[in-house]
């Protein structure tokens, strides 16, 4: 799950940023991803906002959800069997995706969206295909990446600040 709240950092949504990380049986991470554009859609252009005149002037039509670029990102033939972490419970879309792809888990922060049918729908279909559900536990409550503690000794190149990531 820290994993794709570290994922999440890389997403240019100013509002909402979601992360998703895929691990097989064995634990091993084959797929992360992050809500953003898709290809060739740039940040810069397309917009972040959540309104508009029309649905073409937000986000919504444009985004890519982190689910989704999960699962397309994977570096194994199929994610069979795998599980799921992800920051917020997936939408309807997405569990259509999760479905088809034949993730068996889905293990989730948040579910802030609980009572909106989008999110009934979504369970209802992860229900009828079998695919379990949970909320995540933090063992820890924080988990925290400072560069400065970082020890550089005897490592070739050490980063000069602002560190780039
Ligand atoms: N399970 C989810 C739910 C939402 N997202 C993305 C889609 C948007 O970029 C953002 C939600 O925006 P908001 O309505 O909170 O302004 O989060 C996702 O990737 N996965
Ligand atoms: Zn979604």
């Amino acid at each position: 799950m820290a994993l794709a709240f570290l994922a999440a950092k890389r997403s240019k949504d100013p509002s909402t940023q979601v992360g998703a990380c895929i691990v097989d049986k064995n634990n091993k991470v084959v797929g992360l991803g992050y809500n953003g554009f898709p290809i060739g859609c740039s940040d810069e252009e397309f917009p972040w906002r959540k309104g508009g005149k029309t649905d073409l002037d937000s986000k919504y039509m444009y985004v890519c959800h982190a689910e989704m670029n999960a699962i397309l990102n994977k570096i194994t033939a199929d994610v069979t069997g795998c599980t799921m972490f992800v920051a917020l419970f997936p939408c309807a879309e997405c569990a259509k995706i999760i479905i088809q792809s034949r993730i068996s888990t889905v293990v989730y922060m948040s579910d802030k969206h609980a009572s909106k049918n989008e999110t009934i729908a979504s369970k209802r279909m992860l229900d009828a295909a079998g695919i379990k559900y949970r909320r995540h536990i933090p063992r820890e409550k924080k988990i925290v990446i400072d560069f400065d503690d970082v020890d550089w000794s005897g490592m070739s190149q050490v980063p000069q600040s602002p560190v780039k990531n």
